[in-house]
This record gives C-alpha cells, sequence and structure tokens, in this order.
C-alpha cells in the first residue's frame, strides 16, 4: 500500500468504527414486547439511528465535504437505503448471536412489511454473511456504495468517479491480501452491490405499504426517503 492509502484505510475505518448502530437500539429488538405496532417503531428507530450513523460516516470520507453541497445531498439520497442494508447486514452476521437473528427476523416478518420482501432482503443477510469480510472490506464496500457516481441528480460525476476510483482501488488491494486464495474475491464484493440495488427497489414498496396503513416515520426518514 502507499502511503495515501494506508492514511485512507485508517481514516474510513476509524469513521466506521466510530460510527455503529447504538448497541441500545439493537439490543432493544431483542427486549420490548411484540406486536406488530410496537415492532414497526423499533424499526423505526433503528432505520433513524442508522440513517444518522450514515451522514456521519459520510462526513468522515476524505474528499466527500469537498465535493459540491447538492451533490453530497443527492449521493446521501442516492445511498442511504443500500448503506442501511449492507451496514444491518453486516450488523446482522457480527454482533447478534446465531439465536438473536432469529428474534430481529421475528420482528422484522411482524411488522407489517410484506413476505415477498423478507425473502430477497434475508437472502441478501445470508451472501453477505458468505463472505466473512473483514472490517477493511465492509467500511470500504460502503464507502464505494456512498460514492456511486450515478445517482440521480448528481451534477458533477467525475468528481464523484475519482473519489469512488480511490475507494475501488484500496478495496481491490485489501481483498489480494485478505482472501490471497480467492482472486475472484473482489468481483464478487462488487456484485453484491448489484444485489443491494433490486434490493432499494423493494424498499420503496415497503415505505408505501406502511404509509398506506397509515404508519408515521420520523421526519429524517421522510426528508432523505421523500415520503410524506
Ligand atoms: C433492517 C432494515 C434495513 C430492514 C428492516 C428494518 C431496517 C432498518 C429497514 O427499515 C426501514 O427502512 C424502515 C423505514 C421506515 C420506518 O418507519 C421503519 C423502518 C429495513
Amino acid at each position: 500500500f502507499t502511503k495515501e492509502q494506508q492514511a485512507l484505510m485508517k481514516v474510513i475505518i476509524d469513521a466506521y468504527n466510530k460510527h455503529q448502530i447504538p448497541q441500545d437500539v439493537a439490543k432493544k429488538l431483542l427486549q420490548d414486547k411484540y406486536s406488530t405496532e410496537e415492532n414497526f417503531l423499533l424499526l423505526t428507530e433503528m432505520a433513524t439511528s442508522q440513517v444518522q450513523v450514515l451522514v456521519e460516516f459520510t462526513k468522515n470520507i476524505p474528499g466527500f465535504l469537498s465535493l459540491d453541497r447538492e451533490d453530497q445531498i443527492a449521493l446521501l439520497k442516492g445511498s442511504a437505503v443500500e448503506a442501511m442494508f449492507l451496514r444491518s447486514a453486516q450488523a446482522l452476521n457480527k454482533k447478534m448471536p446465531i439465536g438473536h437473528t432469529e428474534v430481529l427476523e421475528e420482528r422484522i416478518r411482524k411488522s407489517g412489511i410484506s413476505e415477498e420482501f423478507i425473502k430477497p432482503m434475508f437472502n441478501f443477510y445470508k451472501s453477505i454473511g458468505e463472505l466473512h469480510m473483514v472490517l477493511e472490506e465492509q467500511a470500504l464496500l460502503t464507502t464505494i456504495t456512498i460514492l456511486t457516481p450515478d445517482r440521480p441528480y448528481v451534477k458533477d460525476q467525475p468528481a464523484v468517479e475519482r473519489l469512488q476510483e480511490t475507494a475501488l482501488d484500496l478495496l481491490r488491494k485489501m481483498c489480494v491480501l485478505h482472501h490471497p486464495q480467492e482472486p475472484q474475491y473482489f468481483a464478487r464484493l462488487l456484485g453484491r452491490l448489484t444485489e443491494l440495488r433490486t434490493l432499494s427497489h423493494y424498499h420503496a414498496e415497503m415505505l408505501a405499504s406502511w404509509r398506506v396503513n397509515d404508519h408515521k416515520f420520523t421526519p429524517l426518514l421522510c426528508e432523505i426517503w421523500d415520503v410524506q
């Protein structure tokens, strides 16, 4: 790794570690009582804290704050769902002892999310778990998702491309270092980003079905996803 790459990795890892979902939110998911309403409120709290974590993490990505201000907003809004699924997949596969994943899965199932969405969501979580990513790879994959140049309304795409390429170069080297037996590992990671995009399509339907049943979102979630 070059000096710059080592410095970049340190900044990204520190930011990724600093901005984690508060344990109390994850713990509540395992303690509070069950009811569709209660589950929805817990997931709302989880999603809201995930978006807050995403914003704080993104501000620490070297070069992000030098981008055009409106492009910064466009990248955050465009990547929030994907970054949230990536982050929760990584958290679910790591933090929760096996027994707990079923409890969270139960809550997600009993929160008004339609079955057709649950399946792809948990398939994604499983496919992320099977990769056994190291922390650096998780942080870089999240960074690459956020720095996707072709999000809607991004004006200066080349500026975003330059930042994303730096993160991609770093991730490529990281994969060779941590998975020397798997020359295709880097390509597999990027393949997960394609799968993520299909999830964000389901996510929009999930929000719509909750709204139809008159569920309230928090102001932050309304702002990041342009609902209500
Ligand atoms: C684990 C998940 C990524 C999966 C189930 C909970 C999540 C945090 C997310 O929930 C929301 O997006 C969401 C949006 C609005 C709302 O009021 C509640 C949850 C979908």
